[in-house]
């Protein structure tokens, strides 16, 4: 087994434990996170259980979370960035969240572009793990179940878009976004859980377009290079889709820090197109 095959196992494996014990931190709530956000105990749970899993694996130099300030050092070899428990509000309200893990042939921080794999677990009605590598051509699906992986299926984004899920209060958003965000949703079915990895799928499984646009509270964006934007548009790029922070691909953003930011769009390619081109007018 190489570094990735290795890599791949220990996320199978921890994701299976993290999906049975889900409803141990439901209500748990812990302290802030390094971007200051409320973490809830699952959060710190589940990047403990990751940490535990994947910092001692030979060849992998570094591991980088959501949930810790700094990056932490493990040797020499491939950088970890993750979001260890993706959209972690939904679990009071029993919704779908999910794991996300970018594998970096870097130093970090660094841009998507140095990644050579990446993955995300949807914790939803079943467990699957989606996992795009450099060394394969295709987007695999799996399903954890029963202490096994299965072979799911393999994503290609749908030709013909469907849903369409745009976050942020309108009232915080731009007016020139609300009006690209209107246009989408005359014709799209509106599909927004609160989790990326969950709003995601919905988009990888029908076709459509995620966003999470720059708003008055979050002036660079919600989600963050590393742990989220990054990772998944690997994943959708790899699918047949694209990416953007509104201009670019979202693997060509150069973050200044672990816990940068970004305006986050993920879908099919005419959409992003689209999007790119009504903001590029304002
Ligand atoms: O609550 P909001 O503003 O709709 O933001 C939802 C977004 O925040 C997140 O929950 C942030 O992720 P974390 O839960 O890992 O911090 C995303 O998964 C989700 O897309
Ligand atoms: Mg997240
Ligand atoms: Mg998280």
């Amino acid at each position: 087994m190489n570094t990735l095959d290795e890599i791949e196992r220990a996320v199978k494996d921890t994701a299976h434990y993290v999906s049975g014990n889900l409803a141990n931190y439901a209500n748990r709530s812990a302290g802030e996170n390094p971007s200051g956000e409320q973490q809830v105990g699952g959060d710190v749970w589940a990047d403990d259980l990751f940490f535990d899993a994947l910092a001692h694996i030979d060849g992998i130099g570094a591991y980088a979370s959501e949930e810790r300030k700094d990056v932490v050092d493990c040797g020499e070899g491939y950088s970890i960035a993750i979001d260890p428990l993706d959209g972690s509000s939904n679990l009071a309200s029993n919704n779908s969240v999910g794991t996300i893990i970018g594998i970096y042939d870097a130093a970090l921080p660094a841009s998507g572009r140095e990644m050579v794999a990446s993955v995300m677990v949807l914790y939803g009605p079943y467990t699957t793990l989606t996992i795009a590598r450099s060394d394969r051509e295709v987007v695999q699906e799996h399903l954890l179940r029963d202490g096994h992986s299965e072979r799911w299926g393999q994503f290609v984004l749908p030709d013909d878009a469907t849903v369409v899920g745009l976050a942020g209060k309108p009232s915080e958003r731009s007016d020139e976004f609300n009006d690209i965000a209107q246009s989408f949703e005359q014709d799209l079915k509106l599909r927004y859980g609160g989790a990326t990895v969950a709003d995601l799928a919905q988009v990888l499984e029908y076709g459509g377009l995620f966003g999470y646009p720059a708003t008055a509270a979050y002036p660079d964006g919600k989600l963050r290079v590393h742990f989220e934007s990054a990772p998944l548009a690997y994943l959708v790029e790899a699918a047949g889709g694209a990416s953007s922070d509104g201009s670019q691909s979202l693997l060509d953003v150069e973050p200044d820090g672990i816990h940068a930011r970004t305006p986050t769009f993920l879908g099919n390619i005419e959409l992003i197109d689209e999007l790119e081109a009504g903001l590029s007018e304002t």
